[in-house]
């Protein structure tokens, strides 16, 4: 799908979609708990989707309701959390690096013989610090570096080892299984954690459904004094009965940073203000910038104000970095966004797809080894873009796109259907003027 895009600033109110780092915690703990649960959920994507899907290959029964899924767990067989139809499952991510990354462990931890298979980049994407993990503890993963994957055996419980700097998505995998496995088991997290905020998430939901996680930071004394060690005793998931996906700050982000770059407020209604999502923190960033952030209950508003550059560390918060380049491609002077190395591998190479389509429209974004660097002009241009098959690459393109002066064309624009679907009816909510074009 091609987008045309007519550049013009957008200003207005938004509805928040629902968080997919979150739908995807609580959908999989609701799948795997003693009872039915009602996760309220007011949007989906295809990554969501994919975790259904997922679960649904391994047993579980899911249905969309008015606003969200009914989750029913699969009957239990012999052992505890152990399902029924675990063998031969075929277990389709779709594009999601947090499904295959969550259910990768959870089919391990349940003895499941699945085959998991992926689209898009999915494959490529490192796996390895906790495929290692995976085989370590008993399971066999046949076809590793690509699809079909497959498991068998089951995962022993004890301590599991992971470097901090690759992705937290494998920290929160093996959390997530911890519960399924006889026995308490840890996992101890070597170094600086980076995206450490979505450990948090998973630590939230897993709590929501009854079970605790441990932290343990590693003492000055210790041979290991950058370690964290996260542990779970429990065993098992409990339902609540209900659980309320919240408002998504990353995507949020998108209309916030448009407000920033407007000539009138954007405001995203449905955010939580204390939300333990990093991304809330591109308010923050656009402080930083200078643009007026307010907080109301449930609402962030971003108005217009003069910009500059400032330095500031993507480390937790990787998936802010197109949007707010953007921001940083029209601000006065330069920008610096330190510690973007893992952003090399989300959907595309975020670190040279944010640089070549913004500077396709006219802007200054060089990479500097594993930083951006970004030198702002008065002016963006327009032209024509291509997605890369990224959603955040679309979106971000479509941001810049209200400060350019010639039209825009958004090649691959359906990636957005990865977390956000309504993306560009909410373009269009806010007077945006945008043609999709089927190809
Ligand atoms: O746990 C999650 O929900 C996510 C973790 C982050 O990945 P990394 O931990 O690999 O940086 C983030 O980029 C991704 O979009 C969602
Ligand atoms: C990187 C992302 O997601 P995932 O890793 O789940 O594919 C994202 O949503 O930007």
């Amino acid at each position: 799908m091609k987008a045309i895009i007519n550049p013009r600033p957008l200003a207005g109110t938004v509805p928040a979609i629902a968080s997919k780092s979150m739908a995807h915690r609580l959908i999989i703990a609701a799948a795997l708990a003693n009872d039915p649960t009602h996760v309220v959920c007011n949007t989906t994507c295809a990554d969501i989707e994919a975790t259904v899907r997922c679960l649904t290959a391994l047993g579980a029964k899911i249905e969309t309701t008015e606003d969200g899924f009914s989750v029913r767990p699969a009957p239990r067989s012999v052992g505890f959390g152990l399902l029924k139809a675990l063998h031969g499952g075929t277990l389709d991510c779709g594009e999601s690096g947090s499904t295959l990354r969550f259910m990768l462990p959870v089919a391990c931890a349940l003895g499941a013989e699945a085959s998991f298979i992926g689209a898009g980049r999915l494959g490529s994407r490192p796996l390895a610090p906790l495929s290692d993990e995976i085989i370590a503890a008993g399971c066999d993963l046949d076809g590793l570096g690509g699809f079909p994957l497959k498991t068998s055996g089951r995962m022993r419980a004890g301590r599991f080892v992971l470097p901090g700097n690759v992705s937290s998505q494998y920290i929160s995998g093996l959390l997530l299984s911890f519960p399924l496995l006889d026995g308490a088991s840890e996992v101890a997290v070597m170094g600086k954690i980076e995206s450490r905020p979505y450990i948090n998430l998973t630590i939230q939901a897993m709590k929501e459904f009854g079970v605790e996680v441990t932290v343990r930071h590693a003492d000055a004394t210790s041979t290991q004094p950058e370690s964290t060690t996260f542990s779970v005793n429990a065993r098992g998931y409990r339902s609540p009965g209900t659980v309320q996906v919240e408002g998504d700050w990353s995507n949020a982000a998108f209309w916030l940073c448009a407000g920033a770059l407007s000539n009138a407020p954007i405001a995203v209604e449905g955010v939580s203000l204390n939300s333990a999502q990093g991304d809330r923190n591109v308010m923050a960033a656009l402080s930083r910038f200078g643009a007026r952030i307010q907080r109301a209950p449930k609402c962030a508003t971003a108005q217009p104000d003069a910009l500059n550059g400032f330095e500031m560390s993507a480390q937790d918060i990787p998936d802010l970095v197109p949007v707010i380049s953007a921001v940083a491609s029209c601000a006065q002077g330069t920008t610096v966004i330190r510690d973007c190395a893992r952003l090399r591998i989300k959907e595309s190479d975020r670190l040279a797809t944010t640089a070549s389509e913004l500077n396709a429209l006219g802007a200054h974004v060089e990479v500097d080894g594993d930083n951006l660097i970004i030198r702002g002009t008065t002016e963006l241009n327009g032209g024509t873009v291509d997605s890369h098959n990224d959603h955040r690459i679309a979106m971000m393109v479509a941001v810049a796109a209200s400060r350019c002066t010639a039209q825009v064309v958004i090649n691959g624009a359906e990636a957005v259907n990865k977390s956000y679907p309504d993306f560009f009816d909410h373009y269009r909510l806010l007077g945006g003027d945008v043609t999709l074009i089927e190809e």
